[in-house]
């Protein structure tokens, strides 16, 4: 495909993916990606979900784009027993390495084991392990994979996690019914929750990294993209990179922007979205409108929620994945009674269509600023508005 003059040529797009774009090139082609719809879709058609990591590479100026490189040339037969470990079959292959379930030298215990099977694991892989193992660490939640244990055999990394049966949200058949996403919402943002007070972002959220155990339980898996912020990070990050899946990427962190705690949440909006339609939102749409035609009973607040997370501009989004948590928390009782208006709480209502509110019917960035209205409400109502105000300010 030629794209019009300006707009990334297929090579260009070509280089992107493979990581032989120039780095300046690279940032300028994520610049443009985010203002250009043909090219954004281009991108996004071509991602299909693959992540862009760590194999740092020097950028001109002082940051650095990473891109995880791909497990899928030669790679390094695992022994049957690994350090005590007796491999039973694997679970699944990423960017990092193999991940396979195993049992522990008792044979009592399951486990998942990730093993880096790089045929010579270069330093961005075994940084990469380091930092989930040390990201994980700090975490301990239901909704986030627990972690047992880390070791290195044959000079190549592991990490021993508790295996989790159940499927990822990749392999769930979409749309799911939007309650079984607001359930899956509300783990989601616990866990991230956990993280983000741990000082933990996860920079990639997506679907393939959460799985939905039978019982209802989501858990959140595949720290290696994780950075460190807050309390305990000794030096401030100032090195800038594109870190993610593309296809599940913040704007701004397409344009070479740091990643923060709201990044993680537009992640979890795209994810959201998607569960409840079974597509990504097309660019520069209207999040809330689209769901709410899309799908005519969704609970409007819930609606409201995902489009929050999914604003282009960041401080129109919760600050932190605790506010997202409350509003959810708050929202949960009001779920059986949906979708009919009048069991919605007032402040919900008000901005229906239909319901004589001068805000209803309001496209683009009206119903953003709307989404954020009755975020606030919501807020208010749970006594969290204070928070939302001083972490929007
Ligand atoms: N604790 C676990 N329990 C069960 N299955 C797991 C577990 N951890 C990972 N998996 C499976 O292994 C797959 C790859 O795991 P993971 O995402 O951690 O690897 P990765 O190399 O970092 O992948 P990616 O490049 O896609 O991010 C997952 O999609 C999942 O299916």
């Amino acid at each position: 495909m030629r794209l019009p003059s300006n707009c990334l040529c297929d090579e260009d797009v070509v280089a992107l993916f493979e990581g032989r774009l120039p780095v300046t090139a690279n940032v300028l082609a994520h610049h443009h990606a985010a203002r250009c719809t043909a090219c954004r879709a281009l991108l996004v058609t071509l991602a299909h979900g693959d992540a862009l990591p760590p194999e740092a590479q020097p950028l001109e100026g002082g940051g650095r784009c990473s891109r995880r490189p791909c497990v899928t040339g030669a790679t390094w037969t695992p022994p049957e027993v690994l350090d005590g470990f007796r491999l039973e079959r694997l679970l699944g292959r990423g960017g990092m390495g193999a991940v396979y379930l195993a049992r522990d030298a008792s044979g009592e215990r399951r486990v998942a084991l990730k093993v880096c099977v790089a045929l010579q694991p270069d330093a961005g892989m075994l940084a990469s392990f380091a930092t989930e193992a040390r990201a994980i660490a700090r975490i301990q939640h239901p909704n986030v994979v627990t972690m047992y244990g880390a070791g290195e055999f044959d000079g190549r990394p592991y990490l021993v996690y508790e295996y989790v049966d159940g499927k990822s949200l990749a392999e769930l058949r979409t749309p799911l019914p939007w309650q079984r996403v607001f359930d899956i919402a509300e783990g989601l943002a616990s866990g991230l929750r956990a993280a983000h007070q741990g000082g933990v972002l996860h920079r990639d959220l997506k679907p393939g990294n959460a799985i939905l155990k039978p019982d209802g339980t989501v858990k959140l898996i595949d720290f290696g993209l994780a950075t460190f912020v807050g309390r305990g990070v000794t030096a401030p990050r100032v090195v800038r990179e594109v870190v993610g899946t593309p296809r599940y990427m913040a704007p701004e962190i397409r344009m070479g922007e740091s990643a923060t705690p709201r990044s993680d949440l537009h992640a979890l909006g795209l994810l959201l979205f998607e569960l409840c339609t079974g597509r990504l939102p097309p660019a520069r749409c209207c999040p809330a409108a689209l769901l709410t035609e899309w799908l005519p009973g969704i609970n409007p607040g819930f609606a409201a929620v995902i489009a929050c997370c999914l604003a282009e501009d960041p401080s129109e989004r919760f600050a932190q994945a605790d506010v997202l948590c409350a509003v959810l928390e708050h929202l949960r009782p009001w779920l059986a009674s949906v979708p009919c208006p009048e069991h919605i709480p007032g402040p919900i209502r008000e901005g229906l269509p239909g319901s004589g509110d001068p805000h209803a019917n309001l496209g683009g960035g009206d119903l953003g600023a709307l989404s954020s209205r009755l975020i606030e409400q919501l807020g208010a109502q749970a006594g969290h508005v204070h928070v939302a105000r001083e972490q929007h300010a």
